[in-house]
């Protein structure tokens, strides 16, 4: 069989993939990095008055002219309960934050004043002009103004805003739920060993922490044995809690042991493509059942994580509403030599370049698909496509991030 080029698989595994319509509501401490499902808009006006910019005092601009004496006829604070009046050719001892009295149309900062205390009085310094160090009403938002879009990622900025317009709940895109399921005779959960001959499913904690970094959430499925009866019986699981995505791992290649694409079809999945030309990972294999899109990883850690990388990632981030995070340009780091049949994913290491310029791409000495020490020493994933000549340090060379 032919092996598909990993672009290809890519394509279409991301063909028809979009963001999930499922909302929730969260308060707002808990809506941080999510995705805003609908436009908000502003409950209230901000600032709701004209407020003070400064420390000072609120008056006319035609009295604040350098030399004049003028009564202090009360306070504004912010939280204030009452605005004082300002009567004529006096002013208001005014705190930033603080409600303009209505008559004022300047504060003048008591820098530029002397306080004449036992006159209850200040003397201006320095003149001031009409609409200094105010705040209009609504200078920032009017009630009713769109604040976000929908489908803004929520920053911490944008969270303050949503707070200041009013908002304590905010509706945003439901996390896709990614169901996590370990094929295997021989594996264990950590802490489950009992004998040599048991591995434990470490990936299976790999895959979670990428998912939970990618905007889904995790459905542990946890260890299947390998007969067809006991991964039918997960996958079952998978569909009736409505699992976006389902994961397998392991049992993906060709032994007779390797029993996922035929548990997969039992249970109604179609196999839209199996067996990638790519180093790490031949044996992953992507399809659907209705909505549920399926990915079978290939078990070997480092295969596991890098096709993981190479496809869970994005179409996760799609359903998510997450932006992809796309093939990036580096400078390799050192020689490397020449291309294969199928595209290699090297393990690599990113290098501060000297000169600002993009970063130096280090592939890690061992390359074994087995090794996670390897795997968890590197940052980035070095492409090495189909064939390519072999690269010369400083060469131009492509690669994915894994932070
Ligand atoms: N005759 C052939 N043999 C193999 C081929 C092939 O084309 N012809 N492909 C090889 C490649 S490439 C890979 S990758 C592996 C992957 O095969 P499977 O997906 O069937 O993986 P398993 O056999 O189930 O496991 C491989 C290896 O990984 C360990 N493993 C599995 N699951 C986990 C887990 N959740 N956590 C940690 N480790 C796991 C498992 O114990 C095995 O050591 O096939 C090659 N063979
Ligand atoms: O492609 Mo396998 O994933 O080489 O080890």
């Amino acid at each position: 069989m032919s092996l598909l080029p990993f672009e290809a698989a890519l394509e279409r595994l991301l063909a028809g993939a979009s963001a999930i319509q499922r909302t929730e509501s969260l308060p707002l401490r808990q809506a941080s990095g999510r995705i805003l499902a609908a436009d908000l808009p502003a409950l209230r006006t901000h600032p709701p008055f004209n407020s003070s910019a400064m420390d000072g005092y609120a008056l006319r601009a035609e009295d604040a002219k350098a030399g004049k004496i003028l009564q202090i006829a009360g306070v504004s604070a912010a939280g204030g309960a009452q605005l004082p009046e300002l009567p004529q050719g006096q002013c208001i001892r005014i705190f930033t934050g603080a409600p303009v009295p209505q008559a004022a149309d300047t504060v003048l900062i008591q820098e530029n004043t002397e306080l004449l205390q036992e006159q209850n009085a200040i003397r201006v310094v320095a003149s001031a002009e009409p609409n200094q160090n105010i705040r209009p009403t609504g200078g920032d938002f009017a009630k009713g103004q769109r604040l976000l879009m929908a489908g803004n990622r929520l920053s911490a900025g944008a969270i303050a805003l949503a707070a200041s317009g009013g908002h304590d709940q905010l509706t945003v895109l439901a996390k896709p739920v990614v169901a996590i399921l370990a094929t295997g005779d021989e594996l264990v959960q950590p802490g489950g060993i009992t004998s040599a001959s048991q591995i434990i499913a470490s990936n299976s904690y790999g895959i979670a922490a990428l998912v939970e970094a990618n905007g889904g959430t995790v459905l542990d499925l946890g260890i299947c044995g390998d007969t067809l009866e006991a991964a039918g019986d997960k996958i079952d699981l998978a569909i009736l809690n409505k699992a976006d995505i389902l994961v397998t791992i392991g049992g993906a290649s060709v032994g007779d042991r390797d029993l996922v694409a035929p548990a997969l079809q039992s249970r109604g999945v179609v196999l839209d493509f199996w067996k990638i030309a790519m180093r790490p990972g031949k044996p992953f294999m992507a399809g659907s059942r209705g909505a549920m899109r399926c990915l079978g990883l290939p078990g070997n850690p480092a295969s596991a994580m890098v096709t993981a990388t190479v496809f869970l990632r994005p179409l996760l981030r799609r359903m998510a509403g997450l932006p992809l995070q796309p093939l990036q340009a580096g400078k390799l780091a050192k020689d490397v030599g020449q291309g294969g049949l199928r595209a290699e994913f090297m393990r690599a290491r990113l290098l501060e370049p000297q000169d600002g310029g993009p970063p130096l791409v280090e592939p890690l000495a061992r390359q074994d698909s087995s090794l996670l020490s390897i795997y968890a020493a590197a940052n980035a994933l070095l492409l090495r496509p189909v064939n390519a000549p072999p690269g010369k340090a400083d060469d131009n060379c492509l690669f994915f991030h894994l932070d």
